[in-house]
């Protein structure tokens, strides 16, 4: 798992650090949030990240305009140390300090015995040789919130196994512990804080993580209370861990480094309060200036982050205005993450995009054509799958890449029915939508891994009754053809009514609207073809001429 180094120390590490082998416009002083301490693990996840088989643009066909993998070349993210020299170098001997200023104190002698005794924790991820952290998982169950449709603290507990997982931990054991309101000190009670740090002792555990994203300073009192050798994180860090590992492309790394400053900035706090405490207090208010400057660095380069997406992002609107001269309507799939959303464009496409049973697979939009059996034509685009408490800077950081969704003639959200908490994972992907703006286009669900649930049979017909929903197993094909029809049909929701007449010299007009319109009327007439159609609104415009010259 890349869950960073060591990190800030002193003054002088706040040296450029270059985290991205593609230069940013001005040098990334902040690596993964995370900051767990450099272990052999590092370089592992390193390497597997380039070896995660996510499209590079040497994937795409070179023949097919449409086929594209946006973004830039493929780019490694690590979360690298930084340089630590300067003032505290004694204490650095010791002690590690992550960005939120929390100190790691090294037990080198336990360090050391941990090369023998780690002999069964190395596993083989993507050919490479990754350490496994032993991870300790700890939720709270609010009392009194009893809505209906969220994720239970047992299943919400199972989520975050599988996202540890995903980062390459290994989970070792977990708690929860039902509370009214969190302790704002450290979430939990003392009474929880003592039995976590008993089982962190009889488990040998390394990271303990918190289903809820923790404040900077339960963050800090929950390490002082585990012992100082134990990192501890949340969710949140965990999410951004992951895509920082599996960000591939330059856009997808830039998404990513924008949403992990974005959590850090709130947690400068405290990193600068060791200096005061080695000067015995004398140099008080040093630490707090050096916080304001540390801020305003990472203020300006949020900024320099932000200004790089939008030019990425007006690239990206260029391209997809370029992408063919017929406007092909566009259709996106939406859905949590795992629900199969990169194996139906794989199936339907004939693409390769990397599908596994890992979450957060996909990071960047990949976009192919689909053509029907009856001769029809739509664009499929595959997009970053979605979470129960996505952290909102990520939501606010992938805007780009979203994007791509919300100017779309149709969303196709995707669900796992075969999941035992398909219904909670269906309002996730709702609020997320909810929160994108995309509520006047037209949706389509549809039911995946059919094959897999206990009762197709019975989803089958639901699926009937309601008309709005298409039975599918991405995996067998099942039910491929019934959702090629059923996107035609919602397609024509978006696409507007025209009658024209086109010469009879503009033959390749005509077949286009056969293509991508649904034709209802043919008539060969002297001046040319008359007909009548339903066009996407972008293609209505084109044939303006010859819908002027059918009304005169
Ligand atoms: N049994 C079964 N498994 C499926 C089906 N569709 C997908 N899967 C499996 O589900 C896992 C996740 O599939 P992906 O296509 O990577 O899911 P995704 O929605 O793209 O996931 P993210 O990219 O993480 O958002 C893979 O192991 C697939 O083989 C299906 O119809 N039936
Ligand atoms: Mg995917």
């Amino acid at each position: 798992m890349n869950l960073c180094s060591s990190a800030i120390a002193g003054p002088s590490s706040l040296l450029p650090h270059q985290w991205n082998p593609r230069p940013l416009p001005s040098p990334a002083i902040f690596p993964s949030p995370v900051c767990l301490k450099a272990r052999p693990l590092l370089k592992a996840a390193a390497t597997q990240q380039q070896n995660l088989g996510v499209l590079s643009p040497d994937d795409v066909s070179a023949g097919d305009p449409v086929v594209e993998t946006l973004g830039g070349g493929v780019d490694s993210v690590n979360g690298d140390g930084f340089p630590t020299e300067g003032a505290d170098e004694k204490v650095q001997d010791k002690e590690e300090r992550d960005l939120s200023g929390r100190v790691k104190r090294r037990n080198k002698k336990k360090k050391e015995g941990e090369d023998e005794s780690s002999g069964g924790r190395f596993e083989i991820r993507n050919g490479k040789e990754v350490f496994a952290e032993n991870a300790y998982l700890v939720g709270v169950e609010r009392k009194g919130d009893d809505t209906e449709q969220s994720f239970g603290i047992e299943e919400s507990l199972k989520e975050l196994s599988q996202l540890a997982d995903t980062a390459g931990l290994a989970v070792v054991g977990s708690t929860y512990q039902k509370l009214s309101t969190p302790n704002p000190r450290t979430y939990i009670g003392s009474g929880k804080v003592a039995e976590i740090k008993s089982a962190i002792h009889a488990l040998d555990v390394e990271t303990v993580i918190f289903d809820d994203e923790l404040s900077p300073g339960q963050l800090r009192n929950l390490e002082k209370a585990f012992g100082g050798d134990v990192r501890v994180c949340d969710r949140t860090a965990l999410i951004l861990d992951i895509f920082n590992q599996r960000a591939a492309t330059h856009e997808a790394a830039l998404q990513v480094a924008l949403a992990q400053m974005e959590y850090q900035l709130p947690r400068l706090t405290r990193m600068w309060t060791h200096l005061e405490r080695q000067a015995g207090g004398q140099v008080k208010g040093m630490g707090e200036k050096q916080i304001e400057v540390d801020k305003r660095i990472l203020r300006t380069q949020i900024g320099v982050l932000k200004k790089e997406l939008e030019s990425v992002r007006k690239h990206r609107k260029q391209y997809r205005n370029r992408r063919t001269s017929v406007p092909v309507p566009v259709v996106s799939l939406v859905g949590y993450t795992n629900a199969g959303k990169s194996t139906l464009l794989n199936r339907l496409t004939g693409a390769n995009v990397l599908a596994e049973d890992r979450l957060f697979a996909t990071l960047d939009p990949t976009t192919r054509r689909v053509q029907t059996k009856n001769g029809k034509e739509f664009l499929l685009t595959d997009t970053v799958g979605f979470i129960q408490k996505l952290p909102t800077m990520l939501v606010a950081a992938f805007r780009a890449t979203l994007e791509e969704i919300s100017e779309s003639s149709l969303l196709v959200h995707v669900v796992d029915i075969s999941h035992p908490l398909a219904d909670q994972q269906i309002d996730a992907v709702d609020s997320v939508l909810a929160d994108l703006d995309v509520s006047l286009i037209p949706k389509l669900m549809v039911w995946n891994k059919v094959d897999r649930a206990d009762n197709p049979e019975e989803l089958r017909s639901e699926a009937e009754k309601r008309g709005d929903v298409v039975c599918l197993s991405a995996l067998t094909g099942e039910g491929l053809e019934e959702f090629c029809d059923a996107v035609q049909e919602k397609l024509k929701d978006s696409m507007v009514w025209i009658e024209a007449l086109v010469p009879f010299d503009k033959g390749e007009l005509l077949s286009a609207i056969h293509q991508v319109g649904m034709v209802e009327w043919t008539e060969y007439t002297e001046k040319g073809t008359l007909i009548k159609a339903h066009v996407p609104l972008r293609f209505a415009r084109l044939l303006t001429p010859m819908r002027q010259l059918c009304a005169s």
